[in-house]
């Protein structure tokens, strides 16, 4: 079974005519990095509600790392939820503790031991470029460090997997691709990332797999996808919204999506400023965040190099042996998908402008295999066995669970402590922290993976986003559905030309 599986799931909130979720059936496999995209009310937060288990389907089956999340007694939720880390847009960071005790919360939550706790939490804030400002508040920090802050906290226990909802929707576009590095060297360690998200350019650069959402159906399901948001939001639309939010501007197709982060940006902009804004907000981004580029140009090179010390030497042999359900080494598994994505390129390269990106990859490193293809299975087969396996921590050394939750069982009046703080923050409950961990260490740091930030074609696709100038390219070759501005909603179309395009199954 895959890692999350959701089969005919149906979302109903009371007083809502439409379901939020309709009958929606998707796998996403350990490793994955899936950006779930759609309009404003598709559905995406609901759909990443239901995977941490804040909300409950009305309908179908939700399994994830092996639990089934209907038979999910809620006392076993807490503990459930210390596998998965959350990113919310609004960071939800405690603003009475400093950047430390926020990473340090995560760990003190789940009953790590304290000697191990200062270590990890070190590594975490060096990971994410934040080590300088480990003794400041929330309030003394910047959008884009308060949310790597966040990540440091959803990612210092290595969760299997991290939900993130508009991770960078806050963020101007420099910081926004720093938050991407940061989230994309974490997928190359085998965390499934699952990042609800709204920026065309960040889709559409990092070319990952796409799920969209309208109307709470899921439309598509494309391995390395686009998005196009002028299909379902339009800007008359987003200009509504813009107006209503207060904050927040949704751009099409046209406009650059940026979406502000003061007030005083609270302004539909056209083309021109949409580019200017860019402009702008890279360089302030440059000027304000030399120590912020160092700390990620750090992880790039943990992650490429290898260079990732004891805590390296720790996961070497997991990650040496990892076969990903089938049979193969790691090793032996990358050059078999190298050869399949060595023939799949050769079919994109015919596509024209909206492979410009991939062609950039295939020409500047003709050696280099798919970046993420060690950690992307072909399809969906993991066993029930497996994914209890992967939660037992019996086969993946990375997550102890048991270990951890006998921490956790004899520190109850510190979880208890700690929860209540929580509450009193506001910070929402521990969707905010993540899976049980005994003596791992951040997985980012283990250098492996081929794809790190150094690829170049990869900085040049992330130089471009910094730039504002990622590719506007065309909608793909297609057959797209219009929808009316209104509901009744388009009947959703299966993706793509792209070979790879998955079946969708709640598509009818
Ligand atoms: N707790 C709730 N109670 C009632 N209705 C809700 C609740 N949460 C979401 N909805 C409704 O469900 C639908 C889907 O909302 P959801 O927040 O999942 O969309 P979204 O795609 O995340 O939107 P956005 O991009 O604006 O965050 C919307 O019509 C929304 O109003």
């Amino acid at each position: 079974m895959a890692l999350i599986s959701l089969k005919h799931v149906t979302k109903r909130y009371k007083g809502l005519q439409r379901p939020a979720l309709d009958d929606v059936s998707v796998d996403i496999d350990r490793g994955d990095f899936v950006f779930l995209v759609g309009a404003s009310g598709a559905g995406k937060s609901t759909f990443l509600s239901l995977l941490l288990r804040e909300e409950i389907a009305t309908s179908g089956e939700i399994h994830v790392a092996g639990h089934d999340l209907r038979r999910l007694p809620n006392r076993r939720v807490p503990a459930y939820r210390r596998e998965i880390g959350f990113v919310f847009q609004d960071y939800k960071l405690l603003m009475n503790k400093t950047v430390r005790e926020n990473v340090a919360f995560a760990l003190e939550v789940i009953g790590t031991r304290r000697s191990q706790i200062g270590p990890q939490v070190d590594r975490a804030l060096r990971d994410v470029g934040l080590e300088s400002k480990a003794d400041k508040r929330p309030s003394e920090l910047s959008g884009g460090e308060m949310q790597r802050v966040s990540i440091a906290r959803a990612y210092v226990n290595q969760p299997k997997i991290i939900l993130a909802d508009e991770p960078t929707g806050n963020l101007d576009p420099t910081t926004s691709v720093g938050i991407m590095r940061v989230l994309n060297a974490i997928n190359l360690t085998g965390t499934t990332i699952v990042m609800a998200t709204h920026n065309e350019e960040i889709v559409n650069s990092m070319s990952k797999r796409v799920l969209e959402l309208n109307g709470g159906r899921l439309v598509r399901d494309e391995a390395n996808g686009r998005y196009d948001s002028a299909r379902y939001f339009p800007d008359a639309q987003a200009e509504r919204e813009a107006a209503l939010d207060g904050g927040t501007v949704h751009m099409g197709a046209v406009n650059a999506s940026i979406q502000t982060q003061t007030p005083r940006d609270n302004v539909t902009v056209n083309a021109n400023a949409a580019a200017d804004s860019a402009a702008t907000a890279v360089s302030d981004g440059i000027s304000a965040g030399a120590g912020e580029d160092e700390g990620i140009a750090k992880l790039e090179q943990a992650i490429h190099s290898g260079n990732t010390g004891v805590y390296g030497k720790v996961f070497e042999n997991v990650e040496d042996t990892l076969t990903w359900g089938k049979g193969l080494r790691l090793d032996e598994y990358a050059a078999q998908q190298k050869k399949q994505d060595t023939s799949a390129q050769s079919t994109h390269a015919n596509d024209g402008a909206d492979n410009k990106v991939l062609e950039d990859k295939v020409v500047e490193n003709p050696q280099l295999p798919d970046s993420d293809a060690k950690f992307r299975p072909a399809h969906a087969d993991y066993s029930e066995d497996d994914s209890r396996a992967v939660s037992d921590g019996a086969q993946d050394a990375r997550v102890p669970a048991d270990a951890a939750q006998a921490d956790v069982a004899a520190d109850a009046p510190q979880v208890d402590a700690a929860q209540s703080d929580i509450a009193q923050s506001g910070a929402v409950q521990s969707g905010a922290v993540q899976s049980p961990q005994g003596d791992a260490a951040p997985a980012a740091t283990q250098g492996v993976g081929t794809d790190s930030p150094d690829d170049p074609a990869h900085v040049d696709t992330l130089a471009q986003l910094a730039r504002g100038t990622a590719h506007k390219q065309s909608v793909p070759a297609q057959p797209v559905p219009v929808p009316p501005p209104a509901p009744p909603m388009p009947a959703p179309q299966q993706a793509s030309g792209d070979k790879n395009a998955n079946n969708t199954e709640g598509v009818n």
